[in-house]
């Protein structure tokens, strides 16, 4: 079965357009303030109307307390929302017994006892995303991890890869780890927050040629 791709942090009609057509199974909305790609709601709800039924649509927060939560699921009617903060095991759990929106957390794996960790999550969320460990942002960095923490790890759950994930090295990615579904923000961008749609289509067509 060929791999799942998800770009993120798209902002334009034009990038929308371009990640689906280049294959991507996944567009990703990021509704986090200090990110450089935050869509406004509104934004951010006419984006998810042009994917409907071509795509799945993600919508990313970060440490959102409920309200924002509320309103932006609300606003967005997302596909599956990805938590990319802290928010705990319960936290998730109460939303995804209470709302029909499938559910991600994203870990940022620094060590073998972080995936042992990432463990809480089971039962509580739909998948598990790996990610490099925080920096400036919680994620969207433009940093890898090493992928060898996952070589052989027997997944318990549905999971996906992320971090630094660029056209360059993203097959290798898929062959090291059998990431079942690839996830890039940073490294299809020409500056942070711009994406580029020739670099969008070589990514997705090195993932789905590995
Ligand atoms: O993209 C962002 O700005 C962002 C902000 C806050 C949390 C997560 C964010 N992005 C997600 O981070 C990973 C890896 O991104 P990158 O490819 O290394 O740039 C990915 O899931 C993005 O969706």
């Amino acid at each position: 079965m060929s791999v799942a791709i998800k770009i993120c942090g798209l902002s334009t009609p034009e990038t929308v357009d371009a990640a689906i057509e280049a294959g991507a199974t996944h567009i990703g909305l990021v509704h986090f303030e200090p990110s450089p790609r935050h869509v406004p709601l509104d934004l951010a709800r006419e984006l998810r109307e042009q994917a409907r039924g071509k795509a799945k649509v993600v919508l990313l927060m970060v440490n959102a307390d409920p309200e924002l939560t509320g309103r932006a699921l609300n606003a967005i009617k997302p596909d599956i929302i990805q938590f990319h903060g802290s928010e705990t095991p319960e936290w998730i759990g109460g939303i995804r017994r209470s709302l029909p929106y499938e559910v991600w957390k994203a870990v940022g794996l620094k060590d073998a006892g972080t995936l042992t960790r990432s463990r809480k999550y089971i039962g509580k969320v739909d998948r598990l995303l790996f990610d490099a460990p925080a920096k400036k942002l919680p994620g969207g960095n433009g940093i890898a991890f090493d992928w060898s923490l996952l070589a052989g790890h027997e997944h318990e759950i549905d999971w996906a890869l992320a971090g630094g994930l660029t056209p360059d090295n993203v097959a290798q990615a898929i062959r090291e780890t059998g990431a079942p579904l690839v996830d890039t923000s940073s490294g299809v961008e020409s500056a942070p927050g711009v994406k580029d749609t020739a670099l969008i289509a070589a990514f997705c067509r090195a993932a789905l040629a590995a």
